[in-house]
């Protein structure tokens, strides 16, 4: 049965969980706040009728000036603690739907995060959330205000004489038309208000990111073009989305707060026939007065309601975004053997591109297993499959027997490392950066595996050592050196299962060499599955499967695979040749020696 669509103010309701208490409370001071702005001109009144029957004393002008004064505090102060309540639960909401749409990102497969660009993400993260705080704040409590104000000053209308109550409505009708057109009107281009200003806010971000490569390939001035021209695209359509509704909206917000057009004429004609006193025609005209603020206001709320209804639908497609099911309790492992069988898998929905089919790998507990083959083949899917970044199409993973889909995603998490190709770093200092490899590690342990690594030494010469910032750090290091930090947070996260996608590509042959010897000690009596391109760092390997084509085209140990198989033979030539190759250009002599 197809899921009832959540009215969007409900969903944002939702995220008020724990503060709802705060919010009634909020609402009911803004209400009082509100209402009570009409206790002077109630008193006006009574101070304008002494007058007019010639019976004001210095007592009753006292007694009404107090009275006055008491209104305006309560005013005042009714106001000042609501606004503060409703901005504590507005960026309480805030904090919520971020971390929904972040736990979001978490559970979804990899593709889906991916699918979005970085720029939009920001932009609803970031901009879109905080933009809905100062409606969210002001509109809840003192729209609710606002809107039972006009009730209030309507019903004191009607007290006074019905005529005059139903002439402060005169001009409702015409300004409601107007609002429903303009929100209807608006409301049709919004989704190209978000594409425009999602992809402008990616191409600022694309041209920042890739500024190395648009001035190493002199491209400054197109991509600079590009950025424009999404800028210039943006102001075009925003200019004319708010011409298409210009006429609409000025027309509902001329006629909403015009209440005294109606009241005015019939009230002077009630009091020329004698029907009301010139206190009462004073009264209506300052009640119909006080309407006009609140319908104003309802006006602009109309405006944040629908900046606030939009960014709700447009967050629904991350908050909907589909979930990787995660099983809840802890599973009991029985060992650390890793069994492929039959995968297949498409990272497209519709399995139109299948880059694996029917795979079949059996890892044993504690062994090396290196995956090899020509790049496209599969290798870091595989990988990548077994981290359950994303689920098989068909076919089962198992970890010591358990299918990885009934293992909870934070317990494989803490069964594998997993160094990938990107070796990302935080924005927090290199020791807190290794640290994540284990939160509880103490900073002698970042040292030690740090040492493991090969990364102490350049740390400690960077002028703040192991407290370097690594977002300025990230810039000065080197790929390997990067590399190296990743490798020391799998080190002391001291995982059974090991996976090193190209983990040792950037480094240079000195260095590789000690970390191979680091990575083979340290992963001793864990299940290892390397990735590597360069075939001399996984000759030793227990088993080396050998992918092409999301198939698996040979295995076995290197010398049997040379015997047995002419791809990987093959395979090893190239690689020799490529070695002697770069060797022989570099030293202009060639040298065979691997
Ligand atoms: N996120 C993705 N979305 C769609 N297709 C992808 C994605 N990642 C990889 N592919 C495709 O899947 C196939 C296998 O890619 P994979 O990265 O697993 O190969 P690989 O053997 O690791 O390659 P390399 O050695 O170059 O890293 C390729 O055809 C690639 O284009």
């Amino acid at each position: 049965m197809k899921k009832k669509k959540e009215n969007w103010f409900s969903s944002l309701m939702n995220f008020a969980n724990g503060s709802k208490g705060k919010l009634s409370m909020s609402v009911l001071l803004s209400v009082i706040s509100i209402v009570s702005g009409l206790v002077p001109y109630y008193c006006l009144y009574r101070i304008i009728e002494l007058f007019t029957q010639n019976v004001v004393t210095n007592t009753s002008m006292i007694h009404w000036g107090v009275l006055i004064l008491m209104a305006y505090v309560v005013k005042v102060i009714t106001f000042g603690i609501s606004t503060g309540i409703s901005h504590q639960v507005a960026y309480h909401i805030l904090e919520n739907l971020r971390l929904r749409v972040s736990d979001a990102f978490m559970h979804a497969p990899l593709g889906e995060v991916t699918s979005h660009s970085i720029g939009e993400i920001k932009n609803i993260m970031v901009d879109k959330i905080e933009n809905i705080e100062p409606p969210l704040a002001h509109i809840i409590p003192e729209g609710a205000g606002h809107a039972v104000l006009p009730l209030v000053s309507l019903i004191g209308l009607f007290n006074v004489d019905w005529r005059v109550a139903f002439a402060s409505l005169v001009t409702l009708p015409l300004a409601f038309v107007c609002m429903v057109l303009t929100y209807r009107i608006s409301g049709k281009n919004f989704n190209k208000y978000n594409e425009s200003n999602s992809y402008m806010n990616s191409t600022i971000v694309e041209y920042i990111e890739g500024i190395e490569v648009i001035k190493a390939f002199g491209k400054e001035g197109t991509s600079y073009e590009k950025f424009a021209g999404a800028i210039t695209n943006y102001r075009d359509f925003i200019l004319k989305w708010l011409s298409s509704t210009w006429i609409t909206m000025k027309l509902s917000f001329a006629l909403f707060p015009s209440t005294l057009l109606g009241v005015l004429p019939v009230g002077l004609v009630l009091y020329s026939k004698g029907i009301l006193t010139p206190a009462q025609v004073a009264l209506c005209c300052m009640l119909s007065m006080s309407m006009i603020g609140s319908l104003a206001k309802l006006e602009v709320f109309s405006e944040g309601i629908r900046e606030m209804q939009f960014t709700i639908e447009n967050l629904q497609q991350f908050l909907d975004m589909p979930s990787l099911p995660d099983a809840k309790d802890n599973v009991k492992l029985r060992g650390y053997d890793i069994n492929f069988c039959n995968v297949t898998f498409s990272y497209d929905e519709k399995e139109e591109h299948e880059v694996l089919h029917g795979i079949n790998m059996n890892l044993s507990q504690g062994s090396f297993t290196a995956l090899v083959g020509p790049s496209g083949g599969g290798k870091s899917t595989i990988a990548k499959l077994l981290a359950r970044f994303w689920d098989v199409t068909a076919g089962t993973i198992e970890i010591g027997g358990i299918n990885v889909k009934e293992i909870p995603l934070k317990q494989l998490a803490n069964t594998i490392s997993f160094v990938t190709q990107d070796n990302f770093l935080f924005r927090c200092s290199l020791l807190e950066n290794i640290r994540l490899g284990n939160p509880n590690a103490s900073d002698e342990d970042v040292y030690a595996a740090a040492k493991a690594a090969q990364c102490d030494e350049f740390i400690r010469k960077l002028e703040a050592g192991y407290q370097t910032p690594a977002g300025e750090a990230g810039k000065r290091l080197s790929g390997g050196e990067k590399q190296r930090i990743a490798i020391a947070r799998m080190i002391l996260k001291n995982a059974p299962i090991v996976i090193l996608d190209e983990a040792t590509a950037f480094t240079d042959p000195e260095n590789e060499e000690k970390i191979q010897h680091s990575i083979a000690a340290l992963t001793k009596g864990k299940t290892l599955l390397v990735i590597a391109h360069r075939l001399s760092t996984i000759k030793n390997a227990d088993h080396i499967v050998v992918l092409n084509h999301g198939n698996i085209v040979a295995e076995g140990k290197q010398d049997e695979l040379l015997k047995h198989s002419s791809f990987y033979a093959n395979m090893w030539k190239n690689h020799i040749g490529a070695k002697s190759w770069s060797v022989g250009v570099r030293g202009k002599e060639v040298s065979q020696d691997v």
